[in-house]
């Protein structure tokens, strides 16, 4: 797929799209069928995504047979059960291919991991994961940039505590403890509705777990598990985009098929700015009559407010009344859509890990690079409110996270494109005359 994205501003967006599986959860539900003894696991709802086919063949590579049939995934594990090492080439695409650490561990006694390395958010250790799963026995040993590790005999149950509630540590102890022997305790474990959705995938697979979405997490190791089926909770971060979309562009936008509760933060800073929210009860509806203000927000693990959403609530900043600030608590470098936007015209100061933003009426179309996921969404959203074309590129990030993306921004009325290696716009505009410069 093209690289580059060609987005027109002006129009406010305005209809009704429903929210995908989340990616978040997706992931290490498909990691945990490496616990798998008999049977197969059937997933549903899981999006049409780059991470998710790379965890597939992560999986495949390992000796799972996967297959993606309409939202449903079937995962089955076979007699083969001799491979434990993952290839660096995976690894390295994706950040979550760590996820299969713990269930590798637990259920074949060994695994070779090549350290994921850092990316543009941050340096993004797995420290934690380790010191988990050493306290549960796990020999590990760094060796030219890979984890070597083994767990002689069995892991055993144990009690955990996670410095800092990492979603990914507590994901991973949480598969191991899952065939573990004897009782786990994670404390100050990450209670994001990604992990309770993971829980209730173990659970249907036979684990005992209790106590998933708090802060103390109770599991019973068991001897296997086997078959089950669960269903990927709803991608609270792609339909959050969407309502900042809707409530930046000065529109009203409905996301359907999502667990507001899952929202609050979002929510409420919404509301706060100024924004009238509808909530139902699987859906959310979002306008903005009259101009936002600046707020202040800090990103902070759930049900804080979530690091994911905040790039593009930062382009809802650079657009309301007055300022709004910004701590950034999660990551350490996840700024760099703040050079973007500032081409864009955003007045932005950055302090450290806190960006002072100051509204201006209008953004203006400039060229600019997706530097990561969540920063290509931000800078469509920008593109979609600014006086001109904005031409995004590197955009291969959002294919990573967002299922047909484009499509659905359409859908609610955005004026946006793929363009291909020609700059010549790879599917029909509606306005052709926005997207001439490119052609
Ligand atoms: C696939 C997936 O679910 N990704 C999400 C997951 O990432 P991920 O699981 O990587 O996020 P973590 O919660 O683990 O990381 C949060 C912070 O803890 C640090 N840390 C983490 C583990 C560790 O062993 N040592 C350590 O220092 C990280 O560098 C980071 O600064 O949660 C993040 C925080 O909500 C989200 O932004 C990601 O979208
Ligand atoms: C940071 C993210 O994902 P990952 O942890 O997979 O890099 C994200 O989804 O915004």
């Amino acid at each position: 797929m093209s690289d580059r994205l060609c987005v027109e501003g002006g129009v406010k967006l305005t209809g009704v799209v429903k929210a995908q599986g989340a990616k978040n959860a997706a992931l290490p539900v498909m990691a945990a069928a490496l616990l798998l003894q008999e049977g197969a696991l059937s997933i549903d709802r899981v999006p049409r995504l780059e991470d998710v086919t790379i965890m597939a063949d992560l999986l495949r590579h390992l000796g799972a047979s996967v297959e993606h049939v309409g939202g449903r995934m079937t995962v089955k594990v076979g007699g083969d059960l001799g491979r434990y090492e993952t290839p660096d080439v995976l690894v390295r695409k994706m950040r979550a291919s760590s996820l299969v650490l713990g269930p590798l561990l637990a259920r074949r006694g060994r695994a070779i991991l090549p350290l994921p390395g850092g990316c543009s958010i941050g340096s993004r250790p797995i420290d934690l994961h380790l010191k988990g799963l050493a306290r549960m026995g796990a020999n590990l040993e760094i060796r030219r940039g890979a984890v070597y590790a083994t767990a002689p005999g069995r892991l055993r149950g144990s009690r955990i505590y996670l410095d800092f509630p990492s979603v990914g540590a507590t994901e991973n102890l949480l598969m191991a403890a899952a065939c573990a022997k004897g009782e786990t305790v994670l404390e100050n474990a990450a209670r994001e509705p990604e992990i309770t959705n993971l829980a209730h995938a173990l659970v249907a697979m036979g684990a005992s777990i209790e106590g998933a979405g708090s802060g103390t997490i109770h599991i019973q190791g068991v001897d296997g598990l086997k078959g089950g089926s669960i269903t990927v909770i709803p991608d609270r971060v792609e339909a959050s985009t969407f309502l900042i979309a809707g409530a930046l562009t000065g529109g009203e936008v409905t996301v359907t098929d999502v667990v507001p509760e899952h929202m609050e933060a979002l929510l409420s800073k919404l509301e706060e700015a100024g924004a009238s929210l509808m909530v139902r009860e699987s859906s959310v509806t979002v306008r903005a009559d009259g101009p936002l203000s600046g707020v202040t927000l800090k990103t902070l693990p759930y049900p804080g407010f979530p690091t994911d959403l905040q790039p593009q609530m930062m382009v809802l900043l650079c657009l309301a009344e007055g300022t709004g600030i910004i701590h950034e608590t999660v990551f350490e470098s996840r700024f760099l859509h703040v050079g973007e936007l500032k081409r864009m015209g955003a007045k932005i100061e950055l302090q450290g890990n806190t960006s002072i933003v100051t509204g201006t009426p209008i953004l203006n179309g400039a060229e600019v690079r997706g530097t990561d996921l969540r920063a290509c969404a931000a800078l469509v959203l920008a593109g979609l409110t600014a006086r001109g074309t904005t031409v995004i590129s590197d955009v291969h990030h959002l294919w990573r996270g967002y299922e047909a993306f484009v499509e659905k921004i359409r859908q609610i009325g955005g004026l946006i494109s793929v363009l291909d290696d020609d700059g010549k716009a790879s599917f029909p505009v509606e306005t052709p005359e926005a997207f001439a410069n490119h052609q």
